[in-house]
């Protein structure tokens, strides 16, 4: 894994009106390198997220892309440069086949049909299924698959697990790792299975409140994850065979 920066936030602050949400954000996502934004409801995970993506203009800060700022460019255009924001909402359009969707283009840009059947080859068999008649857990796939096959240098994911069982996160999880690894594509991962997320990412946040209380390498994370979430996440750490 190389530590080349491909995504670096410096300093944001961002909210919905006049009261920040979030509040003097940094953090770094290397080439190939998976970080967990951890933290309980309502600590600002998604407005971070939609402020990176340039979704949500930023009070103050900086996003670095490659190297570069972005705070002058569109979404769209973020977006066609590589850094790809995939939503809770997972842009999937229920009238249109499995197959549609990966024909469509997106913003303007062709998406790679065929490496989104090679990441998902579930879905080749689905083809022509309109993706309403698809379970949660394929749509999450043909949103992940649209995402991946734009071949992003920066990939967002909001809880890729919303709405899913965790035995179709562990099976999603693990796909994410080897294309930051094999690709160099750098992950911002926001994920509610907080032990899932840190064995996947390499580094972990947690925000509470809008504020980093704690970024760290995942192995250390994972060690004291039980100390995590009953101190940051407000909850008390389930079982493993729960969360596992
Ligand atoms: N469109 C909006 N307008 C006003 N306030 C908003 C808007 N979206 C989110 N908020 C508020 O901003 C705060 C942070 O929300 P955000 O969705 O970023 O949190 P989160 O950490 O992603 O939470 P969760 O884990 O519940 O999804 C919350 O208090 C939320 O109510």
């Amino acid at each position: 894994m190389s530590t080349d920066p491909v995504l670096e936030v410096r300093n944001l602050t961002v909210g919905y009106t006049s009261a920040p949400v979030v509040r003097n954000l940094s953090l770094r996502v290397g080439s190939g390198e998976i970080v967990a934004l951890l933290g309980p409801n309502g600590a600002g995970k998604t407005t971070t997220l939609r402020a990176t993506s340039r979704l949500l203009p930023a009070h103050s800060g900086q996003i670095l892309f490659r190297g570069e700022t972005i705070g002058q460019r569109s979404a769209q255009q973020v977006a066609r440069a590589g850094l790809v924001h995939m939503s809770d909402r997972r842009g999937i359009f229920p009238g249109l086949t499995v197959d549609e969707h990966f024909r469509l283009r997106h913003r303007g840009q062709k998406i790679d049909r065929e490496l989104a059947y090679d990441h998902f080859p579930a879905l080749r068999k689905l083809a022509r299924r309109r993706a309403a008649l698809l379970s949660g857990g394929e749509q999450q796939m043909l949103g992940l698959g649209r995402a991946l096959a734009r071949r992003p240098a920066v990939l967002l994911v909001d809880e890729l697990s919303l709405g899913l069982a965790p035995v179709i996160v562990k099976r999603l999880l693990p796909i994410l790792r080897r294309v930051a690894t094999e690709t160099g594509t750098g992950v911002l991962l926001v994920e509610q299975h907080v032990q899932m997320a840190l064995e996947t990412a390499d580094r972990g946040c947690v925000l509470v409140h809008g504020d980093v209380v704690l970024s760290q390498d995942a192995p250390s994370l994972l060690k004291d994850r039980k100390l995590i979430m009953s101190s940051y996440l407000g909850e008390k750490a389930p079982g493993e065979h729960n969360d596992a």
